[in-house]
């Protein structure tokens, strides 16, 4: 093949195997089957085997990893990463919801989502280019994972605009992962991971790229925290603009209207969790209006406009492992 007919048939094949990477990890909707995929990946791989000048960042072959890094440098993060003040009990919640009220003059609405049981995360895109992820650390500093980061098939290396943001949320790993994964570590006689959480973290610490890669971790993004041009007036907006741009974002988030609605959304979920894919520890309920989170601010660690609360630790939790998860 000369390198004009490569340079083009590349760049064709990037696109296509980027969009059904982008169907498959992010919308949960392949639209072609793995066989399809796998023959033009294997195509590009040749391709870019007998010209590696044509291999590009955001090439699908780079997301198998490779690099063995000598320890994680550390971020500062611009904008802090703040944790949330829990609530354990309707009573608390409805207090939260009165001093919010007492605080702004007015009943509010209310963004809830899931609380999903991972490790939060901190992505950093230039002119729509991936080019930093970070963990939470303290809030204030974290460690650059951006290599393992590159590995998680659900974060896009290129955004659908060349827009340069910075969005946080969650990395985890699927409940069906985490069970293959102890099966695995089991009949290998290494220590198994006590929870997803735990897996999902100690595979972002592995200083070898190619382990992250092989973890099927996912994300689910849910806070713009530097919004560059784009122009959100409510969290619901920012959730739904974070998904126009390619992000994966967990489609559970609802608007409530009142605090009786926030814990209907609570009450359902608190039965049905056991029959998610993944693990979630609460609910995240937040001032949906910008406007009126700024009004309401932060207190040193926390904001005054959300708060999460936590479902009791399940004694009698279905165990993973009893349940069918193929
Ligand atoms: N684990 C979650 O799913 C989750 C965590 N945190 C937040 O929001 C915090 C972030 C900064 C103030 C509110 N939302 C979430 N969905």
């Amino acid at each position: 093949m000369t390198f004009q007919a490569a340079e083009s048939r590349s760049a064709e094949l990037r696109a296509e195997l980027n969009q059904y990477a982008h169907e498959y990890y992010v919308q949960d909707q392949p639209s072609v089957e793995d066989f399809v995929y796998d023959k033009k990946y294997q195509e590009l791989v040749e391709i870019e085997t007998e010209y590696p000048d044509l291999i590009t960042p955001e090439s699908p072959t780079q997301r198998v990893g490779g690099k063995v890094l000598e320890g994680f440098e550390k971020v500062v993060h611009d904008i802090p990463l703040y944790s949330l003040n829990d609530v354990f009990s309707k009573e608390e919640l409805i207090t939260f919801d009165e001093r919010v009220k007492k605080a702004v003059g007015h009943p509010v609405s209310y963004c809830v989502e899931l609380k999903i049981d991972g490790l939060s995360i901190s992505l950093k895109y230039e002119n729509g280019v991936f080019v930093q992820g970070a963990t939470r650390g303290d809030g204030s500093v974290g460690e650059n994972i951006t290599e393992n980061l590159k590995t998680v098939k659900s974060i896009p290396i290129r955004l659908k605009e060349p827009l340069s943001i910075e969005v946080r949320g969650e990395c985890y790993m699927p409940k069906s992962s985490f069970v293959k994964l102890n099966q695995q570590r089991e009949e290998e006689g290494k220590e198994v991971f006590a929870n997803p959480r735990n897996a999902a973290a100690g595979s972002l610490r592995q200083l070898d790229t190619r382990i992250a890669a092989k973890r099927n971790l996912s994300t689910f993004l849910y806070t713009l925290a530097d919004f560059g041009p784009l122009e959100s007036t409510t969290q619901d907006h920012a959730l739904n603009e974070m998904a126009r741009l390619g992000f994966r974002t967990n489609p559970e988030h609802r608007v409530c209207e009142t605090i009786e609605e926030v814990w209907e959304y609570i009450e359902n979920f608190h039965e049905t969790r056991d029959q998610l894919p993944y693990e979630i520890d609460g609910i995240v309920i937040k001032v949906n209006e910008f406007s009126l989170q700024d009004d309401l601010g932060f207190t040193v660690k926390a904001p005054r406009w959300a708060t999460a609360y936590k479902f009791p630790p399940e004694e009698a939790q279905t165990t993973l492992l009893d349940i069918d998860w193929t």
